[in-house]
């Protein structure tokens, strides 16, 4: 159980290169050499609620893979919303049915179910501290997630990976999923840049969003993850 949160992310942020682009959208990009000294607060009001980081970015932009370094190196639950929909789509019931359809077509789950089995997988766990990988995929999917549960993510760490790159690593997957296939990739990225895409703006224009470059081995990239993790492990 943490104790203390933080609770200014643009000050935390401010010790990262601050990116403007044209459009005037705040991004923090990392840089691994950076020393990072966030500040604190210690409002008591919010001390219980779960400390909260949405994991976005394209298909096989690699952010299973660097959520399962994260948890393992700062003890942070993994919660996959991807895999509570495949548990869910192996479930034998009508829902389970549904999910498999949308999976396959590259289409994203009712925010309704994906929520729901987001809520139950956060409070039945011990750790007050969550990746929320994959989600949310669409605008509609945040504003169901900040209505049911009640509260916005702290940060959004985003992947940033070329299409050719992330289609190469699904293709190359082979976990026998439904949608690693040439056709679902395909529609699974239009889904990606016009849906999900607005998603990440809207939290890079909030000073929440925190872009990482997907490109590398995996060691690589979790070089860049790791100081954003390391200036919080003191604080949730
Ligand atoms: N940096 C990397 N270089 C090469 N392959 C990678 C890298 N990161 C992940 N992979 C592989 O690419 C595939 C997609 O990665 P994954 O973490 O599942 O991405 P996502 O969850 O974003 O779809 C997996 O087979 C994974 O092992
Ligand atoms: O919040 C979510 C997360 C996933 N999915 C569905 O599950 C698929 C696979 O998602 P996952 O995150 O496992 O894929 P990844 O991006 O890791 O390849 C997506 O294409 C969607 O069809 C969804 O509908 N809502
Ligand atoms: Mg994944």
């Amino acid at each position: 159980m943490y104790r203390r949160r933080l609770t200014s992310l643009p000050l935390f942020f401010s010790h990262f290169h601050q990116v403007k682009r044209a459009d005037q959208l705040k991004i923090y990009q990392a840089f691994s050499t950076e020393i990072i000294n966030p500040v604190e607060s210690e409002s008591s009001s919010t001390r219980n609620s779960p400390y909260v980081a949405f994991v976005l970015g394209g298909p096989g932009s690699g952010k299973g893979t660097q959520c399962l370094k994260i948890a393992e190196t700062f003890g942070f639950e993994h919660i996959g919303a991807g895999d509570l929909l495949r548990k869910e789509m192996y479930s034998s019931t009508e829902e389970g049915a549904m999910i498999q359809k949308l999976m396959r077509e590259g289409s994203i789950a009712p925010s309704e179910v994906t929520v729901k089995l987001i809520q139950k997988a956060i409070e039945s766990a011990e750790n007050r501290k969550f990746l929320i990988d994959g989600f949310p995929r669409s605008e509609e999917n945040r504003t169901a997630y900040e209505r049911i549960i009640g509260a916005e993510p702290n940060f959004v760490l985003f992947f940033d990976c070329p299409e050719e790159v992330m289609v190469k690593r699904v293709l190359n997957r082979n976990e026998g999923r439904v949608d690693d296939n040439e056709h679902t990739v395909k529609e699974r990225l239009k889904v990606y840049k016009a849906v999900t895409l607005p998603v990440v703006n809207h939290y890079a224009k909030k000073g929440k969003l925190y872009k990482v470059d997907g490109t590398g081995t995996q060691e690589e990239i979790f070089e860049r993850v790791r100081p954003i993790f390391s200036s919080l492990s003191s604080l949730v």
